[in-house]
């Protein structure tokens, strides 16, 4: 756990100490107050408002006063005697849509730790990246992968409940012992904190991963989606544009944007107007939005498509690490199959090729520009993929042989709620402009993901976030 972490807990801890220790306290305080001024008020009652209750001597209306006022000083007394709100205000324009977090930032020491942070080593070109959803699974990558080679990374993360919140911890506590990444507890729909940021640290780029992911869940929490890929992405962009200079946005869209496209492999340039879930038209309507900023602001904008990211320290909602869960349990593992058994098949990709997608789209760039005349920098949108799609059946077999345990195999038709049968990444864009190519195949990835995943949950203190249900679906509201 991150510094920040233990000072918003202890202030938290305190506040309520405070609240817990005083409320009654002076509650009967207040109580007593109010017996002795009791005599003093009802006289002053009866004297300016005799005129208007004729009958203000009858016991019902005493009493009727008697108890107004009481409710009126128990109001006052709560009131005054609530705790001191946070310093910083969360004007929330939207509370039903966007939940804000409700961790302490500011102050001090806050602030130079988010400054050191930000700073990195000095390095010819380096740059300081916002990167959100740090203590995500791409996110806790990337922002490790870029500290490596001598950048100023700050993290920012709601540590919300989608899957297990020990996991996040984990992963950003290990991002501040091995990078010195400090990883902020907050929410992108805190304007205020977003402000704050850029304020404190001359962020060059942003790199977006923070995002309600999960293609299944949108059936049964649709509003988190919007809250975080449409409220909070509006929330971003709007405090980047304001900055001076704004810094290049690098984001998380998804392969699921292509939808029902039948042509494959799935190209830049083909139809994302047909989505398959509501996970994918907030994803799609980002892409909208972040263009809409590029052509007003001139913000630097680029999308990054990634495909069914796999790999060590990953989301537990995902399917391989569903399966590898459930295997080990003896627990069944729901199989989808297309119509006339057709299998399905993703473009599963290693999570180290992804970010070295994300790190080349951050180096290849263009500035924001401010300027109003002129072409700003272009709009840019790459598939992060692997390029090769695997059947969903080849993915259980090859988690059957790394952990020598047999699946029982469930085979259910693919339910329409929100899968697509098949995805297939063309990716000679991203091969021409950033130099991307995948190295890792998914038989390795999943070699990694299971050595990890036995070392972590071997650990005593990991197994309590490994208790609830099948993984897939089981676990409340995140950050990809
Ligand atoms: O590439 C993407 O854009 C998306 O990839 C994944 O979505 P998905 O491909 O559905 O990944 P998984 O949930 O891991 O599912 C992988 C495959 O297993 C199948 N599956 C999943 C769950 C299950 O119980 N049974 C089952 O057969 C799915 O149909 C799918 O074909 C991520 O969850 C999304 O956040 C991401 O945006």
């Amino acid at each position: 756990m991150s510094h920040l972490d233990a000072a918003g807990g202890a202030a938290g801890a305190a506040a309520e100490a405070a609240a817990a220790s005083s409320s009654p306290l002076l509650g009967g305080g207040a109580g007593a107050k109010y017996k002795a001024d009791k005599p003093l008020h009802y006289h002053h009652y009866h004297h300016h408002h005799h005129h208007r209750y004729h009958h203000s001597h009858s016991p019902f209306l005493s009493r009727l006063a008697f108890w107004s006022f009481f409710a009126l000083a128990l109001f006052l007394a709560l009131f005054l005697l609530s705790p001191t709100p946070n310093p910083n205000p969360n004007p929330n324009p939207n509370p039903s849509t966007a939940p804000v977090s409700s961790a302490a930032w500011g102050g001090a020491a806050w602030e130079k730790r988010v400054r050191a942070s930000a700073r990195g080593r000095r390095r010819p070109g380096g740059m300081a990246v916002l990167v959100t959803g740090a203590a995500g699974f791409v996110g806790s990558h990337a922002a490790a992968a870029l500290r490596r080679r001598g950048d100023g990374v700050l993290g920012l993360d709601s540590f919300n409940d989608y899957y297990e919140p020990s996991l996040k911890r984990a992963r950003a506590a290990l991002l501040l012992s091995r990078s010195g990444v400090f990883v902020v507890d907050g929410d992108l729909n805190d304007g205020p904190l977003l402000r704050k940021l850029l304020d404190v640290a001359p962020f060059s780029h942003v790199l977006h991963l923070a995002a309600q992911a999960g293609v299944r869940r949108a059936l049964s929490d649709p509003g988190s989606y919007v809250a975080s890929n449409v409220a909070g992405l509006v929330s971003l962009l709007e405090t980047l544009k304001d900055a001076d200079p704004p810094p290049a946005l690098v984001w998380a869209s998804s392969s699921s944007v292509y939808g029902l496209n039948s042509r494959t492999p799935f190209s830049e340039s083909d139809r994302t107007d047909r989505p398959a879930s509501l996970y994918a038209a907030t994803k799609k309507a980002g892409e909208e939005i972040a263009h809409a900023y590029n052509h007003i602001y001139g913000l630097s904008v680029t999308a990054l498509c990634f495909f069914t990211v796999n790999g060590p320290c990953g989301r537990p909602d995902m399917a391989y690490f569903s399966f590898t869960r459930d295997i080990l349990r003896g627990r069944p593992i729901n199989f989808f199959e297309g119509p006339n058994h057709a299998p399905v098949a993703r473009d599963f990709t290693y999570v180290d090729d992804v970010v070295a997608g994300c790190l080349a789209a951050l180096d290849t760039a263009a500035p924001s520009s401010k300027k109003r005349r002129g072409p700003g920098p272009p709009v840019r949108v790459y598939n992060l993929g692997n390029t090769r799609p695997v059947p969903v059946a080849d993915l259980v077999t090859a988690l059957e042989k790394l952990l020598k345990v047999k699946a029982l195999r469930k085979v259910v038709k693919m339910p329409r709620n929100g899968d697509v049968p098949f995805t297939h990444a063309n990716i000679t864009l991203a091969q021409r402009d950033l130099g991307y190519r995948p190295t890792t195949d998914l038989h390795a990835g999943l070699k990694r993901f299971v050595r990890w995943y036995l070392d972590y949950y071997a650990s005593p203190s990991n197994k309590g976030g490994n208790k609830g249900g099948s993984g897939s679906g089981s676990s409340s509201s995140s950050s990809s």
